[in-house]
């Protein structure tokens, strides 16, 4: 049996060449995109990571054709969305939906004081360890073990411990864990931005690649929209699957060509 066969199993299937042009069509569709390894490929070190200018091009055109309908929905900071797509800045929803900016330029923020316990543990934790990093994004602060895999337990045993405070919770990760408030989900942050304009009244589409993602695609299979998820095939709430960066450029390429028609 092959890949396609054995993901229709699942319920999920690839899609084929063009489709997501027809079944989200530019005209009624609100497009809601994950960043790291669903429209830029994984890099060694998170500060490896920049969007090329034809990846910018693109969204560009994109946000302009939707009628501005195209966020990013991140684990990664609003601030930090902006520097790697810079000079593009499209509205966000940051750290796992703790953060969103929404169209108008309205901001809502979760507080970064209540990592303030966890913070010097955790960059001791770090520093005391070679190789693992602490990405301090303010609202919550991530362990990541790229360098060091073996470590993989001992950064969740270390989350977990904090985790356990009420209102806390570990989102696991490619090579990384975070601790985050539990309230704060993606699916929650493109709800949020579905209900506000210009999204608002379109069928909502998510594409991500991670377990982060699965908040997204639950509310968004829900709210009838079409959940797309990139890389290896696997237990998933997405309805199909997309290889990797590429494929899914190459999908949404067709989109902006529906432009011009
Ligand atoms: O929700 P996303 O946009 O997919 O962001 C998830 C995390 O992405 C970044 O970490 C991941 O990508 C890095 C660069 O490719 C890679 O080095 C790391 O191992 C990955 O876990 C980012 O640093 C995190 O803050 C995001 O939560």
């Amino acid at each position: 049996m092959g890949v396609d066969a054995q993901c229709r199993g699942l319920v999920s299937s690839f899609l084929q060449a063009g489709e997501l042009a027809q079944l989200a069509p530019a005209a009624a569709s609100a497009y809601f995109l994950d960043v790291d390894g669903t429209l830029l490929e994984i890099k060694p070190r998170p500060q490896d990571v920049s969007a090329d200018a034809p990846l910018r091009e693109l969204l560009s055109r994109l946000a302009a054709g939707l009628n501005g309908a195209l966020a990013l929905v991140s684990g990664r900071a609003v601030d930090d969305l902006d520097q790697i797509f810079a000079p593009c800045s499209f509205p966000s929803a940051g750290l796992h939906g703790a953060e969103i900016r929404f169209a108008d330029g309205a901001r809502s923020r979760a507080e970064s004081a209540v990592m303030d316990a966890a913070r010097p543990e955790l960059r001791l934790f770090a520093q005391t360890h070679p190789g693992l990093m602490l990405e301090d994004k303010g609202a919550t602060l991530a362990l990541h073990y790229r360098q060091r895999p073996e470590l993989a337990d001992e950064v969740r045993a270390a989350l977990e411990k904090f985790a356990r405070r009420p209102g806390l919770a570990v989102q696991e990760g490619k090579m990384v864990a975070e601790l985050k408030q539990a309230q704060y989900e993606k699916g929650t942050a493109i709800e949020a931005l579905l209900a506000a304009r210009p999204f608002c009244g379109r069928t909502p589409v998510f594409i991500g690649d991670d377990l982060t993602d699965e908040s997204g695609f639950d509310f968004v299979n829900r709210a009838g929209g079409v959940t797309i998820r990139v890389g290896a095939v696997g237990p998933t709430a997405a309805r199909f699957f997309l290889s990797d960066p590429l494929a899914v450029r190459t999908q949404l390429r067709h989109v902006a060509a529906t432009l011009d028609a």
